[in-house]
């Protein structure tokens, strides 16, 4: 059984069809990638498949349950996590202060809890503290904990998004375009962190345009056109596919595109 799987998934806005009868599965452990020009459907298909927009028709099940009808916040506490292409941290605050703030977010304390500084209070902020230490360590920020993220690079940001989706400890988590506005030697360095991740039983799903790096990495690929499934393979069997060739890369080669 896949891990997640898409039936049919259609979005429409208005008379415009952004995912069109998408059958997908992601499996198990593997890292599986979605390619595709732009507005193709990519983020929209993230987007039905975490919740944040309820699809036109068609199913999403994730893990043997049907989650098409759940809404995001309760599909987080099933095992999904997920970035955006453009996170949202504080910039004013620190690396380590963002990802406790990101994760207390998720926890349970309740206003009365952190008001009147219950036990559940107290034993939640060390928690958020020794996870957020945790995942600041699994991504390689340590160094970085206290610095202000207005401060570092554009890579550590994304390395911070990153910290933020594995502090909920998903089975899950799903990438947009990680790899977006960083150079080749970064683009290298996240990769090795998807494959961490991998490594450390995690599913990972990312959208990226950046061919060499998702050649490399990833296991499975799903290519979109204009809402819908061209094709799907491994990166070989893309890299060879005429319709993706055609319709995506405009004759190109794949491996020449980065
Ligand atoms: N909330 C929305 N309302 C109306 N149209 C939308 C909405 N979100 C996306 N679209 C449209 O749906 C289509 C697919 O957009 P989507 O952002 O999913 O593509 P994408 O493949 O992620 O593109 P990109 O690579 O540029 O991020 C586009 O034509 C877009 O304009």
């Amino acid at each position: 059984m896949a891990f997640v799987e898409t039936k049919k998934l259609t979005k429409k806005f208005g008379g415009l069809t952004a995912v069109n009868n998408v059958d997908f599965k992601i499996e198990k452990g593997q890292i599986t990638a979605i390619i595709g020009p732009n507005g193709a459907g990519k983020s929209t298909f993230f987007n039905l498949i975490s919740g944040f927009y309820p699809p036109t028709s068609g199913t999403v099940i994730f893990d043997g349950q049907d989650i098409t009808k759940v809404p995001s916040y309760n599909i987080a506490k099933l095992g999904m996590a997920r970035t955006f292409q453009t996170t949202n941290l504080f910039e004013t605050s620190t690396v380590l202060d963002n990802v406790i703030v990101g994760y207390r977010l998720r926890t349970k304390s309740r206003l009365f809890d952190a008001v009147f500084r219950t036990p559940r209070e107290k034993r939640e902020e060390k928690e958020a503290l020794e996870k957020a230490i945790e995942v600041l360590d699994f991504v390689g920020l340590t160094h970085l904990a206290n610095r202000q993220v207005a401060l570092i690079s554009q890579e550590a940001k994304k390395r911070v998004a990153f910290a933020l989706a594995l502090a909920t400890e998903p089975k899950i988590v799903f990438l947009d375009e990680p790899a977006a506005g960083i150079n080749p030697e970064e683009t290298d360095g996240l990769a090795e962190l998807m494959n961490k991740m991998k490594d450390n039983g995690i599913t990972v799903c990312t959208i990226e345009h950046k061919m060499a790096m998702i050649m490399s990495i990833a296991d499975k690929i799903m290519v979109l056109n204009q809402g819908m499934k061209i094709a799907e393979g491994t990166p070989e069997e893309i890299q060879n596919d005429p319709v993706v060739i055609e319709a995506y890369l405009g004759g190109e080669s794949v491996a020449e595109v980065n």
